[in-house]
């Protein structure tokens, strides 16, 4: 029986994999950075930061936040965002961006939600500080 049971469970493919591991991810990140650069309400935020370092690091945090082959080690959510003090609407409209972002690469909507759900517990790290 177990070996029965175990011959049917396939690996289970992570999140990352999903999104079509490192060229996935890249290719991600690429058009949410483009929707920032055409977006007049998060642009601002962005007029100071160094895109190639932060496109490096946001493709590490996902990396790791889907379960992929990655650990970052750059600064911390609170760290990284306390004085830019986002609000509601800013943090649901850099969301919708993401999902704009997702869309553009064709990410199914069931693999949307699941990610998005890994980055909703982040909120508060970043919001209101
Ligand atoms: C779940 C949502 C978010 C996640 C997971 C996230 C994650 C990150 C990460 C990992 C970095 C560092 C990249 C690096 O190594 O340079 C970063 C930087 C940054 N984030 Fe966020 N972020 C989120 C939401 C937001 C929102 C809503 C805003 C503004 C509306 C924002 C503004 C910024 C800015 C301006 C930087 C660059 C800071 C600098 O120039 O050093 N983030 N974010």
């Amino acid at each position: 029986m177990m070996v029965a049971l175990s011959a049917c469970q396939s690996t289970p493919t992570t999140l990352y994999q999903q999104v079509g591991e490192q060229a996935g991810l890249e290719r991600l990140v690429d058009a949410f950075i483009k929707q920032i650069g055409q977006d007049e309400v998060v642009f601002p935020y962005f007029k100071q930061t160094n895109v190639s370092h932060f496109r490096a690091g946001f493709i590490t945090h996902m990396c790791d936040v889907l379960d992929g082959p990655c650990t970052y080690e750059g600064d911390n959510m609170v760290q990284i965002h306390t004085g830019m003090k986002i609000n509601e609407h800013d943090f649901n409209h850099t969301v919708d961006l993401l999902i704009a972002a997702m869309n553009e690469v064709r990410l199914s909507h069931s693999l949307q939600n699941k990610i998005l759900a890994r980055l909703a517990p982040l909120r508060a790290q970043i919001i209101k500080i």
